[in-house]
């Protein structure tokens, strides 16, 4: 499902010089695997998710989802590639502030090829808890709720590749629980294959596979040769 191989990025740093970020010589997901990305902060987590859905560009490397080289098409086709095939849980949630939280999912269908579901739409914030606040305004949920939201939304479109950034990092212990078996629950039924970057030590033991991005990552290995 995920195929990732010598990809390096590095970001501009304020000497003017490149700063390496991340060099993984390879990296894989199977289809419909679940597994986990645990490392300390800054070490490139969200970086390494973003190039996956196509946000962004890689200096150099293959990134295959789904059959498909993301890295050789354009920003359009990997926007495109990322509405039909990906769902993506952003650390900062990104709802649209104008829409409620019902049409927050629904939209989430209707930016790729399948038909807009809204009973999925629905069914989706019911599982996550929020059936009483299908009218309500993201300004006037509470972080959690946004974040459920943004968990709902990631599904709706029954992706074939979940990427899900700190998915539980703003709720409480009970939603943290039920927010992880919603998605390991939605994920084993439609097939999809997740990638989940996490701090909490008790959602990650939960995974069979929990990779340390450090060992992933050549530029973190050499730092800490360094340090
Ligand atoms: N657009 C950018 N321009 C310059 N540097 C960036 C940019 N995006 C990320 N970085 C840097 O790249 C490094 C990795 O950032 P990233 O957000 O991937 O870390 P992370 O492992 O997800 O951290 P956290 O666990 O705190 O979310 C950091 O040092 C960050 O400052």
């Amino acid at each position: 499902m995920l195929k990732i191989t010598n990809l390096k990025k590095s970001f501009r740093s304020p000497d003017g010089g490149r700063m390496p970020i991340l060099d993984v010589p390879q990296f894989n997901v199977a289809a419909a695997e679940q597994m986990v990305i645990v490392g300390r902060s800054g070490c490139g987590k969200s970086t390494l998710l973003h190039l996956i859905a196509g946000i962004g560009r890689p200096d150099s490397g293959d990134i295959n989802v789904n059959g498909l080289n993301i890295s050789r098409l354009s920003e359009e086709g990997r926007d495109r590639f990322r509405a039909e095939v990906m769902g993506y849980v952003f650390q900062t949630f990104n709802l649209l502030q104008a829409f409620t939280a019902f049409e927050n999912v629904v939209l989430g269908m209707s930016f790729s090829k399948g038909r807009v579901d809204r009973d999925r739409a629905k069914e989706l914030l019911k599982r996550v808890g929020l059936s009483h606040r299908l009218d309500a305004y993201p300004r006037t949920m509470s972080v959690g709720e946004q974040q459920r939201v943004a968990v709902a939304r990631a599904l709706a479109n029954r992706p074939k590749l979940l990427l899900a950034d700190e998915p539980t990092a703003n709720v409480d212990p009970a939603n943290q629980q039920s927010i992880v078996d919603l998605i390991r629950e939605t994920c084993q039924e439609e097939e999809i294959a997740l990638v989940m970057v996490t701090h909490a030590m008790e959602v990650a033991e939960q995974f069979q596979r929990v990779e340390p991005l450090e060992k992933l990552n050549l530029v973190a290995q050499a730092r800490k040769a360094h340090a």
